[in-house]
């Protein structure tokens, strides 16, 4: 599957001096073997391919394999990653494909990022799982795994350590596992895979964290941060997402209060933040994506140290879509409407701006919520094709012939920037992102979740 170098180099067990290594990645004597191709993977296989020349990309789906064999990029909104992928495709330097079990056989450096998802609030690791199996079919002696799907802490070491001996050839201390968390996001993964932050790696031992360092030594330019051990490394990925998430809480409980009081959150956030001890995050309709919102259940779930701050901050999240549709029911009974009499548009379906995901997405449980209490939902989303059955999706363009009671700004994307107030008969519109400042001149109400009424005038 790969191509045939004079020999391939192994990373893990000192078969060649550390220095060696760098010239053995950059000659194509390691093989890469990447599994997962998506919004994440597809970025880092592209780059692994630029500095390995050797590298095999596995999907499950066939229609992504076929797009990238053929040289087209199915992740879109990253700058810069087509270009690139069709060179490493057009050279051989990346092969797609769906045959994992192949692909693991010919490689001595396997990556995995796949999803790992939460169902009910537990990690689900089963796609982990899944992959991990293909690795072990092709498992040698020498070969090194990275795992950079975000994972519970102690996966890489109970989980993914324990299936690779049980279903392989090989003993403990033959091949290495470190954990190599992706502090990627999408629309600038390109870059941030390149390096826009230290890499940080950590081994399920000294080897092995030795090793994924030599690697991604030669795939950064940023810096590689070794740490103790796969534990600590899962902990650092972790604890960046819920410092985000909980981050987010704190900034959702004070745009609450902000209403109340009568203030600008958005001022009051800007002016403390201006000193270095204050990083207050943005308030909004919600938390989306399948990071931040599931991040926490990492710890929740596989924990049994009580974490009431995660919990609370999840529920705080969890509850800005309903605050959101709270504002819109204020807005509506001042009219003597009810919400079940209502056409509302809701704008933003994705989890944030020009991403094309919408698990966990605001926009979406804000429209589920309209259409429990009877509303007629219409759906609006320049990146993400809107399939659910009860919300009829509509262009941008088409809004202005609707007779609308109410809009409702869930995710900023800046195609909604052009939208030209002035042809709405007075709607209601709410604003999850403060992302509507243009229309507060035109439209009878503008209520923005973090500012109060006195703020507004
Ligand atoms: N999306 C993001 O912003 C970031 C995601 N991550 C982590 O990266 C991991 C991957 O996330 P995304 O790339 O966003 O997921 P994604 O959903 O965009 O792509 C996952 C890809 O994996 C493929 N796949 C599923 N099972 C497979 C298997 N057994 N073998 C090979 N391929 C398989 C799917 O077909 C899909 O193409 C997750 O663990 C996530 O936590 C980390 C940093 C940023
Ligand atoms: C710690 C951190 O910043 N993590 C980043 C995050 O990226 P992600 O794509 O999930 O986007 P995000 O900007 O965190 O937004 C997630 C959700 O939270 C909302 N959000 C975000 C920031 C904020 O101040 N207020 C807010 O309401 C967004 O609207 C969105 O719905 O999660 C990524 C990940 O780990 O998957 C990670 O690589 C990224 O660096």
């Amino acid at each position: 599957m790969h191509q045939e170098p004079e020999s391939s180099v192994s990373l893990y067990g000192g078969s060649s001096p550390a220095a060696g290594q760098d010239t053995a990645i950059r000659a194509g004597q390691v093989p890469v073997t990447v599994y997962g191709l998506g919004k994440m993977g597809l970025p880092l296989a592209t780059v692994l391919a630029e500095v390995t020349g050797n590298t095999i990309g596995v999907d499950v789906d066939p229609s992504v394999v076929g797009a990238v064999n053929d040289g087209d990029c199915p992740v879109t909104g990253e700058p810069g990653l087509p270009d690139v992928l069709r060179t490493v495709v057009a050279d051989g330097s990346l092969v797609a494909t769906t045959e994992g079990d192949a692909a693991a056989d010919s490689a001595t450096v396997h990556v995995v990022i796949v999803p790992t998802l939460v169902e009910d609030g537990s990690p689900d690791l089963t796609t982990l799982r899944a992959a991990v199996s293909a690795v072990a079919s092709g498992l040698d002696p020498g070969d090194l795994v990275c795992i950079e799907s975000t994972v519970p802490p102690g996966t890489c070491d109970g989980v993914v350590l324990q299936q690779l001996i049980a279903e392989s050839d090989c003993e403990r201390g033959e091949f290495g596992v470190a954990f190599c968390p992706e502090r990627t996001a999408s629309g600038r993964a390109l870059r941030d895979v390149r390096g826009a932050y230290p890499k940080v790696v950590g081994g399920v031992d000294d080897e092995s964290t030795q090793a994924a360092e030599a690697l991604y030594d030669v795939v950064t330019d940023n810096e590689v941060h070794t740490v103790g051990d796969a534990t600590t490394a899962e902990c650092v990925k972790i604890f960046e997402g819920v410092y985000r998430d909980v981050n987010i809480a704190l900034a959702n409980e004070l745009a609450t209060l902000a209403e109340e009081l009568g203030i600008d959150v958005f001022e009051a956030i800007e002016t403390a933040n201006a000193q270095p001890y204050c990083d207050l995050h943005r308030p909004g309709s919600g938390v989306g994506g399948h990071c931040i919102p599931y991040y926490p259940y990492f710890l929740i779930d596989t924990c049994d140290t009580g974490t009431p701050l995660l919990r609370r901050a999840r529920r705080i999240n969890d509850a800005m879509p309903a605050y959101t549709v709270g504002k819109l029911c204020e807005g509506l009974g001042e009219r003597g409407l009810a919400l079940s009499d209502a056409t509302v548009a809701v704008l933003g379906f994705a989890y944030r701006p020009g991403v094309d995901e919408t698990r966990e997405s605001p926009g979406v449980a804000i429209a589920s919520l309209l259409r429990d209490a009877g509303a007629a939902v219409v759906g609006v989303d320049p990146v993400v094709d809107l399939d659910t059955a009860d919300v009829r999706s509509v262009p941008i363009e088409d809004l202005t012939g609707m007779d609308l009671d109410a809009l409702i700004l869930a995710t900023a994307h800046e195609e909604f920037d052009d939208i030209d107030w002035s042809v709405f008969e007075s709607p209601i519109l709410v604003d999850g992102r403060n992302a509507l400042d243009d229309a507060a001149g035109v439209a009878d109400a503008v209520m923005t979740i973090g500012i109060g009424e006195r703020a507004r005038d």
